[in-house]
């Protein structure tokens, strides 16, 4: 059967990036987006803004729910040192063997722990079956209408300290209004709307939400 758009993103990769390369794979990908095939992964202008968080934050172990096609799996991971322990969560089976496919071209399977399942189900595994203590950061990426479900989930799941650091991508588009309204008035967070422009968009506008947690 025909390939899917993520399979056609895979596709040009593997054909115009090179092998273990992370930036090649992520310029790829972007060529792509800008010239081809608009995809719905964070891309290189709210990709900046994630790298520098992820900068600033030098996490030991983070937790990605969204993989999608690994994009940001692989802007995060190839910012962490060897000894950090990064989780990403995806729960389309397809998505997520275009991701593995894409994780391994650029090298860094053995930096990420890939998880193919739902967020609500392996958030209450995080502390017993991968060992996890707290989250240094978190980026959420997923289906925005279980935003605010999975935040509360890491809160209650005792996966937060004072100072983790939770990013949010599509807070304008296609929106995340609940889950925006909950960082900034429950008490929990030290939050801030970070604006930018929607992937591989000139016109449209979309940002980041970096909420630091309490504790
Ligand atoms: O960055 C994103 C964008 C969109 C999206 C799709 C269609 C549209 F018209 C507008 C926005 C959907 C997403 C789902 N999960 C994670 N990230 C997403
Ligand atoms: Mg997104």
């Amino acid at each position: 059967s025909a390939m899917s758009k993520e399979q056609r993103v895979l596709q040009y990769v593997q054909q115009n990036a090179s092998r273990g390369d992370p930036d090649s794979v992520l310029a790829a990908v972007d060529k792509f987006g800008w010239e081809t095939e608009w995809a719905m992964n964070l891309g290189d202008v709210k990709g900046a803004i994630l790298d520098r968080f992820v900068k600033e934050t030098a996490p030991q172990t983070m937790l990605e729910l969204g993989t999608y096609m690994g994009y940001s799996a692989i802007r995060i991971a190839r910012l962490l040192p060897e000894t950090a322990k990064f989780m990403t969560v995806e729960f389309d089976q397809e998505n997520a063997a275009v991701a593995r496919e894409m994780i391994e071209f650029a090298g860094l399977q053995n930096r990420i722990i890939q998880i193919t399942s739902d967020t609500a189900d392996v958030i209450p595994q995080l502390k017993t079956k991968y060992d996890v203590e707290t989250l240094d950061m978190v980026f959420i990426d997923h289906w925005k209408d279980v935003y605010v479900r999975d935040i509360k989930l890491l809160e209650t799941n005792k996966l937060l300290r004072k100072g983790t650091v939770v990013v949010a991508d599509n807070i304008i588009k296609p929106g995340a209004p609940e889950y925006a309204e909950y960082v900034r008035t429950c008490g929990k967070y030290d939050s801030t709307f970070h604006e930018s422009r929607f992937e591989y968009s000139n016109d449209d506008i979309d940002g980041l939400e970096k909420s630091v947690f309490r504790g």
